[in-house]
């Protein structure tokens, strides 16, 4: 019936991953970071590392993006136990939605309680510039709409129940929480809150797309993301997630400018040392059973 959904991303074939995974570490992390485009420099900030390239973990798909390095690192982050992905996998690399979305559920099997995920994202809305770090209230599934959400396919209860709730995606205690740990860094002049609306990829939108997406309530617009959290949160995992603004779309024909990739990771070197600052002070305000200090 689902030919392709859960082929090789069974409940037992994560198990047997994230038991290979433990069995090769004594870091049991309670909170699981993914690292966007540009992003990955958070992974260098963990002390006491354990590092796997992701060619060398059973099950995994490989990263083929520029600025996705490809390395899952254990660690610790002022004292916290964490893994974290070092780059991330995308519709647009060919992988089936199952496959971008098993490290989560590994993550699951770890023992991960909170998983935070970074971005790059461009922005839609007009008060936004690019630098911004948009903490994530809400998100568009686009891809979701047209069926590629990585549920389909039998349901394992063992993750999770067949119809979750996504109204309450993105731990409402945790964004408010980033909108305090960035106030108290001195960010608030470029610390912004939205919608995130994911696309498939790799073409970036047209002027028309992005006209509709900021009529349709997105603030910023991305390829990443809104799958990991539909199984995060299918598998009862807190959700926290930042979108760093790297560019503005184009919305207007006359317009001269063009998105590309080097801009998006230009922009990521310029902040990616305040979204390193923000997460690891966030991660130390998170307690392990979902609580906060
Ligand atoms: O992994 P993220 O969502 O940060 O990557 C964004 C979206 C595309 O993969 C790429 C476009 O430059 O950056
Ligand atoms: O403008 C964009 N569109 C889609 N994805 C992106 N990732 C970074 N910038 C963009």
């Amino acid at each position: 019936m689902f030919p392709e959904a859960n082929k090789g991303y069974s409940y037992d074939d994560c198990k047997a991953t994230a038991d290979w995974l433990l069995a090769q570490t004594d870091i049991q992390p309670r909170v699981g970071i993914v690292c966007g485009s540009g992003l990955g420099g958070l992974a260098e900030m963990l002390k006491d590392q354990v590092a796997f390239n992701y060619k060398d973990i059973p099950n995994f798909p490989q990263s083929t993006v520029h600025g996705h390095a490809g390395r899952l690192v254990f660690g610790t982050l002022k004292g916290r136990a964490c893994v974290c992905m070092q780059g991330r996998f995308h519709l647009y690399e060919g992988y089936a939605v199952q496959r971008i979305t098993l490290p989560i559920r590994i993550f699951k099997l770890l023992g991960v309680e909170t998983v935070i995920l970074t971005n790059a994202a461009g922005g839609l809305n007009e008060d936004f510039k690019v630098g911004d770090i948009m903490v994530i209230k809400d998100h568009i599934n686009l891809p979701g709409f047209a069926g590629n959400n990585p549920l389909v396919g039998p349901n394992d209860e063992r993750f999770g129940v067949r119809f979750p709730c996504m109204s309450d995606a993105y731990d409402r205690e945790l964004q408010q929480l980033g909108m305090d740990v960035g106030q108290e860094l001195g960010y608030g002049d470029f610390l912004k809150e939205g919608v995130y609306c994911a696309l498939g990829g790799p073409s970036f939108e047209t002027i028309a797309e992005c006209r509709m997406l900021h009529k349709l309530g997105a603030d910023a617009v991305g390829m990443s993301t809104v799958h990991e959290v539909v199984v995060a949160r299918h598998c009862g995992m807190r959700v926290f997630a930042l979108s760093l603004i790297t560019n503005q779309v184009v919305m207007d024909y006359d317009s001269e400018e063009k998105a590309n990739h080097e801009e998006v990771l230009q922009a990521g070197k310029q902040r990616g040392l305040q979204m390193e600052h923000l997460v690891s002070t966030m991660v130390t305000r998170i307690e392990h059973n979902n609580s906060y200090i």
